[in-house]
């Protein structure tokens, strides 16, 4: 790593000219500077907005990679680039042009973080500038980033945030790239799960490594080992069902075309197992997936309902999301899959079913979602602390509500993607205390193959589990077991 203040051995020098104009924009790069642009114009989720810019721009194989790559890489490291611009530009961040701003921080990203020649980068964001914004911006992305090339990523880093001993959190909200908020909240979770504090770093880093695609084999439907053999991945340590892929597209696979197999994180899949799992005395047939969209969970708690004569009931609060769960839990004729009773939309605060209809129902809660961060590159700045005083009370009403329609003896799995307390142990502890029907249990023991879980003990001393994914590899999935009594 060069000391700081080396210059990059390729770095350009200050002062050249703006390359000469090409004849086209690489399309690749176009892509994703309108991957940005949906993101930050229209509130678009990158991941959602890429495959249509991809096929847009007729991008296939590695320059779709590379696309991807670029947009979701850029957006994740956002904080990191935009403070180092700011050091190379002689006016404050928010009086550059959004678009330039957008342009300037792909060819950081590909400066910094990518293999992409110096020159290449530059000359290639210039054009891009040119085409869409102007000659006179151009000029000015020439010159911010032959500056941003004359240092690497960790001497920018140095350069540029607050001394890591006075101000810890400061340092890593710019290294890592995160709101300084979220720092301080990852931090408080690690300390409330009992982690050494030094895993944050980890932790951090992690959020900015794209996740391995997953997918799960859905019991009953297709076999893991077949799954295996046709894609070529592996199977996963932690969950029976899930399968690792190489690379390549899941779509493409005919288990995943058929619905027998989905992408889905090993994390969700724990998820769904920690309610299947665990042991249930007496009638073991309806299941409540509460909160369902856009119903990866559901079509894997079908599948294992299905394997023991059990149905499931999936409810979504809002009809657009009841129509993915509904496509999640349908044959390719439109035929609901085995194991499902119905999928209806309805507030979950308020569900239309009797009480005591359920033996097992999963409160898969909305949520802050900042232990998804992998997953969603742009979720990290769109987040806000004042998300949390939105979400906790109807996590709480959720979660009352799945009680109640649960049988005594009956199980509730609550979960969140994310292990912030506030909307993890706090929000099961105060519905606890406002009831003496229920027993909390520990989820551990529906599954034992997952090492190193524990989440912060419930008020009464009960375990929790919290997986992380800079040790299980994982979304930072929650979960509680509860009883009703
Ligand atoms: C974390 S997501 C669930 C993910 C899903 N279980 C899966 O694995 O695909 C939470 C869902 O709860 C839904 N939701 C929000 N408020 C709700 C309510 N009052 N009742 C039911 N669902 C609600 C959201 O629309 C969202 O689809």
């Amino acid at each position: 790593m060069p000391e700081p203040g080396r210059r990059r051995p390729n770095a350009p020098r200050r002062g050249g000219r703006p390359p000469a104009p090409r004849r086209s924009v690489d399309p690749a790069r176009l892509a994703a500077y309108d991957v940005l642009r949906a993101v930050r114009v229209d509130g678009a989720y990158a991941n959602l907005a890429l495959p249509d810019l991809l096929r847009k721009h007729g991008l296939t194989g590695r320059d779709a990679g590379f696309a991807t790559e670029l947009a979701s890489g850029t957006l994740r490291r956002q904080g990191t680039y935009d403070a180092v611009v700011a050091a190379c530009v002689d006016r404050p961040l928010a009086k550059v042009e959004a678009k330039v701003l957008d342009a300037l921080r792909l060819g950081a990203h590909q400066l910094l973080a990518m293999r992409v020649p110096d020159h290449a980068a530059i000359s290639t964001t210039v054009d891009l500038v040119r085409a869409r914004v102007g000659q006179g911006p151009a000029g000015f992305t020439n010159a911010v980033l032959r500056r941003v090339g004359e240092h690497d990523l960790a001497s920018w880093v140095r350069r540029v945030a607050p001394d890591v001993a006075g101000d810890p959190v400061g340092f890593a909200a710019v290294a890592h790239s995160h709101p300084r908020w979220v720092v301080s909240a990852l931090a408080h979770a690690l300390a409330r799960a009992g982690r050494d504090a030094g895993e944050l770093d980890a932790l951090l880093a992690a959020d900015n490594e794209p996740p391995a695609v997953t997918l799960v084999a859905r019991p009953g439907r297709v076999g893991r080992d077949e799954l295996v053999a046709a894609t070529g991945g592996t199977p996963t340590q932690l969950s029976p069902h899930g399968v690792l892929l190489p690379g390549g597209d899941p779509g493409a696979t005919d288990a995943v075309a058929r619905g027998a197999a989905g992408v889905q994180d090993e994390g969700s899949q724990l998820v769904a197992l920690a309610l299947s799992e665990a042991p249930l005395d007496g009638r073991d047939e309806r299941w409540l997936d509460l909160c369902a969209g856009p119903g990866g969970k559901a079509a894997l708690l079908a599948a294992l309902a299905a394997g023991r004569g059990a149905r499931l009931s999936a409810n979504e609060a809002q009809e657009h999301r009841t129509v993915l769960v509904r496509r999640a839990l349908s044959e390719p004729d439109g035929a609901l899959v085995a194991g499902v009773d119905e999928v209806v939309t309805g507030d979950g605060t308020a569900p239309r079913w009797e009480p005591g209809t359920f033996d097992r129902v999963l409160v898969d809660a909305p949520c802050s979602g900042l232990g998804a961060l992998r997953r969603r590159p742009e979720s990290r700045w769109r987040r806000t602390p004042g998300d949390l005083r939105d979400l906790v009370p109807l996590q709480r009403r959720l979660l009352d509500a799945a009680l109640d329609v649960t049988r005594p003896g009956g199980l509730v799995v609550y979960a969140t993607c994310s292990p912030v307390p506030a909307e993890t142990v706090e929000v099961v502890d105060a519905v606890l205390a406002g009831r003496d029907d229920v027993r909390a249990l520990a989820p551990g023991a529906a599954l034992p193959q997952v090492p190193d879980a524990a989440g912060p003990a419930l008020a009464d001393g009960t375990a929790t589990l919290q997986l992380w994914p800079h040790v299980h590899r994982t979304d930072a999935m929650f979960v509680a077991l509860l009883q009703r009594t």
